[in-house]
């Protein structure tokens, strides 16, 4: 967490805004297609869930995978570790795989990843400059001093009016 501080905006997403943003990011993907279409999906866990299962749906992918990633951090140095690995043997180098995440922050979980994965086409759904490079194909970028609070890490609750409370 060390360098993902200080956030001094922060971001706030819905669930109609998450779908529409993947969404066009399924719909950005269409046009990015194999001839034949996307053979599988990779999501990064969690994060990766929510907007892998409606680009699976926008494009009629079946084979959806998972990798989970965990990073750790040591003082200044910092590592990340795969905890849970796709189905190899039906990923192979990744061509005609998607690898989908909600954001992509520092880049440290995608640089891992990518690694597995070099075939693989990588997208998000949020993009900061420190890990956009990374990403071949994300819908909006927010400064690196932005904070997102997605839609799952949320709640409704009571405010004070201005007045009168
Ligand atoms: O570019 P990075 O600096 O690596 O950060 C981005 C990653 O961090 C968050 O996941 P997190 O590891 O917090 O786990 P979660 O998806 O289970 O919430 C987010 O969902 C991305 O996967
Ligand atoms: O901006 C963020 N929001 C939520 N999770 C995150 N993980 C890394 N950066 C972020
Ligand atoms: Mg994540």
């Amino acid at each position: 967490m060390t360098d993902r501080l200080p956030h001094e905006k922060g971001f706030h997403v819905s669930w109609d805004q998450l779908h529409r943003d993947a969404r066009a990011l399924a719909w950005r993907l269409q046009g990015e297609a194999p001839e034949d279409g996307w053979r599988a999906i990779v999501a990064i866990t969690r994060g990766g869930m929510a907007p892998a299962m409606i680009i699976a749906r926008e494009l009629d992918v079946r084979a959806v995978d998972t990798i989970s990633v965990k990073s750790y951090d040591h003082q200044t140095q910092s590592e990340a570790i795969i905890l849970k690995s796709p189905d190899m043997d039906l990923m192979g180098e990744g061509d005609g795989v998607l690898i989908i995440d909600d954001l992509v922050d520092t880049g440290r979980t995608l640089e891992l990843v990518r690694k597995l994965l070099p075939a693989a086409h990588v997208a998000t759904v949020y993009a900061k400059p420190k890990g956009r490079e990374l990403v071949h194909t994300f819908i909006t970028e927010v400064s690196q001093d932005t904070w997102i609070f997605f839609p799952w890490d949320m709640a409704l609750q009571y405010v004070e009016p201005y007045r009168g409370a």
